[in-house]
């Protein structure tokens, strides 16, 4: 799967691409970089008039380079509007830029003020977080920090620029403190690092201003990653024929459900049901076959005590789900390796992938993998700190390791597929942090390629699927408090997301 499953897939480019699309930009506007940034502060101008009609007082706090510079240029329109602007720098932090220089030269000339910035921010009723854009490296210094800390310590709503000052606009990752922004507007085109990882909690609402700029700007300048919204969804999910029958619509094993983890089983087995899957089966210890069937009669539960015995099983079954609540024991080893030798494809999730990063094992080209953080670091030797802090390289390094799709969960969940792109959901929130949310995607998933999609295509719509959902959960009930139950029940519903 080379292109985006669908056109609604948003392209996400990285610094260095972005850098690239930047000169080109320069270039179409007769090499003039001030005529860009001139575009760009009108825009984020334009942005502040539309979400905050009524702010009269407005601080921006500048960088030294040219994320910066735009914030002069939105200082100028606003003091040009009438309102009341001051501008803010770090000690010895002038722009440096000549584009900048210019911008901060012309907002000189209309009258406005600039200061060097106190530990408070005076009273106003907007900040403009002009500081760092794609420019930011490292480990925002003590300056920095203290910008960052008179920001946040100002009750005011937070326009940031391009990118939260403090955010590694490539891959999402915080190494320091950052600004924590009410909106931020990025500039020509959508930045990877914030879709996903710890800059979702920098970034607020995120828009793009495209400044105006023809397509050839992107010439030659290739995406990192997609994102996928749930407007995308319906068109992805597969249709039916008026033919269709349940031997049709695939048949989905779940295998798991240990002893004290009957519930999992259920869960991805119920998810599979409503995610359209035409039969499913559960393989799961001989104690908890009884109250799967008394709470999904739809399912046929099978006891399996002895893994040997899974051979005719998974050779009815299109894919097997493996590893919702399968534990770590010589029981979960059995059924893990039986799997392996005999499912025609596979889904890989929790337990499953600890016992597989304990001795790893050859997978079956069409299999995906599910981990959440943990177990991707488990999986990769690295800490989970490492993982996050670039969750897109992650996804790609445990795809090129194991040879398989890769569905690394968490806020913007990233989806790796091999020899194919990298994609980013843009749905689901932080009411899904609960057990039992993952064996609902594994569920979904497994349901998607028993349907007949290939596996990345099962995992790109699943995880979009799974996200949808969860956000409409939480929309009809809440995010607190929101199951897994909520989220399977809210498979079902269609709707105009
Ligand atoms: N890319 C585009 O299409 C557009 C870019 N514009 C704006 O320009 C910025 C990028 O500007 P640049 O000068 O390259 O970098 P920054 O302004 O983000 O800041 C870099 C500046 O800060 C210093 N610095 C970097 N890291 C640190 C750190 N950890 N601690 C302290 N100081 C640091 C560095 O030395 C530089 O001096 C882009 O985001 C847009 O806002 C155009 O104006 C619009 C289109
Ligand atoms: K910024």
């Amino acid at each position: 799967m080379h292109a985006p499953v669908t056109d609604a897939a948003t392209p996400l480019y990285d610094v260095a691409a972005m850098r690239r699309v930047e000169t080109q930009a320069i270039a179409l506007l007769g090499n003039d970089a001030s005529a860009l940034m001139e575009r760009a502060g009108r825009a984020a101008w334009g942005c502040l008039l539309d979400h905050w009609p009524q702010a009269r007082r407005i601080v921006v706090v500048c960088g030294p380079g040219n994320n910066g510079g735009d914030g002069y240029v939105l200082a100028r329109h606003a003091l040009e509007a009438g309102r009341e602007v001051q501008v803010l720098h770090a000690q010895d932090q002038a722009p440096r830029s000549v584009p900048a220089r210019q911008a901060a030269a012309a907002f000189g000339d209309a009258g406005g003020r600039v200061a060097v910035a106190g530990a408070r921010l005076p009273d106003c009723d907007i900040v403009v977080d002009a500081v760092f854009g794609i420019g930011f490296d490292g480990r925002a210094d003590d300056a920095s920090h203290a910008l960052f800390a008179a920001i946040a310590a100002s009750a005011a709503p937070v326009l940031a620029l391009d990118v939260p000052s403090g955010v590694d606009a490539s891959c999402g990752d915080v190494p320091g403190i950052a600004v924590r922004a009410t909106r931020t507007l990025q500039f020509i085109g959508h930045h990877a690092g914030l879709a996903t990882g710890a800059a979702l909690d920098h970034v607020g609402d995120l828009a793009v201003a495209a400044l105006a700029l023809p397509p050839e700007v992107f010439d030659g300048v290739a995406p990192v990653a997609w994102s996928l919204r749930g407007a995308a969804l319906e068109s992805l999910l597969p249709q039916r024929a008026r033919t269709a029958h349940k031997g049709s619509a695939g048949h989905v094993l779940v295998a798991g459900g240990n002893h004290g983890m009957g519930g999992a089983a259920m869960l991805a087995a119920s998810a599979a049901l409503r995610a359209g899957a035409g039969l499913v089966s559960v393989a799961t210890r001989a104690a908890h076959v009884a109250p799967l069937l008394s709470r999904t009669p739809e399912v046929m539960a099978h006891a399996l005590e002895d893994p040997t015995r899974m051979a005719p099983l998974l050779a009815m079954a299109d894919v097997c789900a493996v590893g919702p609540g399968l534990g770590r024991d010589a029981w979960a080893s059995g059924v893990l390796k039986a799997t392996i030798a005999a499912a025609h494809a596979l889904v890989v999730d929790a337990d499953a992938l600890n016992l597989l990063a304990a001795s790893p094992r050859h997978l079956p080209a069409a299999t995906v993998l599910t981990p959440h953080p943990g177990e991707a670091a488990r999986l990769l030797g690295r800490t989970v700190l490492e993982v996050q802090r670039d969750r897109i390289a992650s996804a790609r390094a445990l795809c090129a390791r194991y040879g398989c799709v890769v569905v690394l969960k968490g806020a913007g969940t990233v989806v790796a597929a091999p020899g194919a792109g990298t994609w980013i959901i843009d749905a689901g929130n932080p009411g899904m942090a609960v057990g039992g949310m993952g064996d609902a995607l594994t569920g979904i998933i497994a349901a998607l390629r028993a349907q007949g999609l290939p596996a990345a295509e099962a995992a790109v719509v699943g995880a979009l699927q799974h996200g949808v959902a969860g956000d409409r959960a939480a929309a009809e009930g809440g995010a607190r408090g929101m199951l897994p139950s909520d989220l399977i029940a809210a498979l079902r519903r269609p709707g105009q997301d």
